[in-house]
């Protein structure tokens, strides 16, 4: 019985020696459950020199591999039945878990190793797939082969002496393996945890599912992408118990105020002229713009909103200046170690013209909140004399947000 046929296109056959060394090839090589041919490049060169590469069309640096070597190689080899070609390049898909499952079932893999170069264009269409095993880039596809190799045969039936280490481990189920430990109990102080070795295997099930999903989420949360891992009340406990591992979080924030006579209208600290000598009504200032800052800021972490903090009852805020305010939204968001990554708002007025006073708003807010100005958007439009804004009766702002933890 012939087994699983890896072929391998390469002008460095002798870097597939180190293969020999890695337990689970050498066992599967000696049992038959994998053959490994190595086509030497070399051999299908044209000319005395055996010449495999030339310079690019185009000019440039480097040398680019031919096409026909390749192919004379490619059509060199016995096809099997199930087989598929793949082709390393940096530029190709990167390879998952879920890829060597996948192609654990066929009986053949060729595989074309380009080299860092690159290639002639026209050898790509020989592949049925393009892998690259990271984002870097490696002298050529012999070390990205020999893990395409490795990883693959150890899925193959019979390759491993305890199948059931194929269960477990991390990447088979889009999650991280949970830590292992194995004797002595105490090592430099560090102790195994009580719970394996407790005998309750039903315990020690739940502890290492938990440790693989808090494990996932602090290290791979990108990983977590399934659904089914989210809905689950487990789940959703751990998220929530590791909120400290969100980088991100938006918040959005609105304000509308009510233009009256006989007081001043001040949007982002600027005081503006109304044609009719309208103002913002309020019990501070009235500032939309800071107070749906605010808000989203506040709304990012889940703080509530400036009614919490600066209540209307308080004589204290009576006319309060928001940028005050807001430089103290500011410090509280910053006491947990967050940052501002944008803001960007939009002003609902009819009038007055608010596009020429953007600029001095942003500086004002970029002063108050210590961030640069490109990092804040102000826009404004007019509400087509739809709504309260359209017929003057008030103003309003709508906010975003992106916090980062630093
Ligand atoms: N109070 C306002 C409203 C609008 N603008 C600027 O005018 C542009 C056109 O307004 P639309 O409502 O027709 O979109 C808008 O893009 C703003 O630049 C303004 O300065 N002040
Ligand atoms: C800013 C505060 C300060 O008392 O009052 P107002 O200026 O009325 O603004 P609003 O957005 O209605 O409420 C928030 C209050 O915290």
């Amino acid at each position: 019985m012939s087994g699983f046929n890896f072929d391998v296109i390469t002008l460095f056959p002798k870097a597939f020696e180190l293969i020999n060394n890695l337990g689970v090839i050498t066992k599967a090589l000696d049992k038959n459950l994998i053959d490994l041919n190595l086509h030497d490049l070399r051999e299908y060169g044209e000319g005395s020199y055996r010449q495999v590469d030339d310079k690019p069309y185009g000019g440039g640096a480097g040398m680019v591999l031919k096409p026909e070597p390749i192919y004379k190689a490619y059509e060199s080899i016995r096809k099997l039945p199930k087989s598929k070609t793949l082709l390393m390049t940096p530029q190709g898909k990167v390879l998952k878990q879920k890829d060597l499952a996948r192609w654990s079932t066929l009986d053949q893999i060729i595989i074309i190793c380009g080299q860092y170069e690159g290639f002639d264009e026209r050898i790509r269409c020989l592949a049925d797939e393009e892998i690259s095993i990271g984002d870097y880039v490696l002298s050529g596809g012999e070390i990205p082969a020999i893990s395409i190799i490795n990883g693959l045969t150890r899925l193959l039936p019979g390759t491993l002496g305890d199948p059931d280490s194929l269960v477990d481990e991390s990447h088979n189920s889009s999650l991280l393996e949970y830590p292992q430990y194995t004797r002595p109990i105490t090592f430099k102080d560090m102790k195994v945890p009580d719970i394996l070795v407790s005998g309750n295997h039903e315990e020690i099930k739940s502890w290492r599912r938990r440790k693989s999903f808090e494990r996932t989420l602090e290290r791979r949360s990108d990983l977590i992408s399934n659904e089914n891992y989210k809905k689950s009340p487990q789940s959703k406990r751990i998220i929530k118990e590791n909120n400290q591992f969100m980088k991100f979080r938006i918040g959005n924030g609105y304000d509308i105020h009510r233009l009256v006579e006989d007081r001043d209208l001040i949007i982002g600290g600027v005081k503006l002229h109304h044609p009719e000598s309208l103002g913002l009504d309020g019990h501070s200032d009235a500032d939309v713009l800071s107070h749906s800052i605010m808000d989203a800021l506040l709304g990012a972490l889940s703080l509530g909103d400036i009614g919490k903090y600066f209540p209307p009852s308080d004589e204290k805020w009576k006319n309060a200046d928001s940028l005050f305010l807001l430089s103290k939204v500011i410090d509280l968001i910053r006491q947990d170690g967050w940052e501002i990554n944008n803001i960007d708002s939009v002003l609902v007025a009819e009038r007055p013209k608010i596009m020429p006073h953007i600029k001095l708003m942003k500086k004002n807010i970029s002063e108050i909140l210590n961030i640069d100005e490109n990092l804040i958007g102000i826009k404004a439009t007019t509400n087509e004399k739809l709504g309260p804004e359209g017929r003057e009766e008030g103003i309003s702002c709508h906010s975003v947000v992106l916090l980062e933890k630093k």
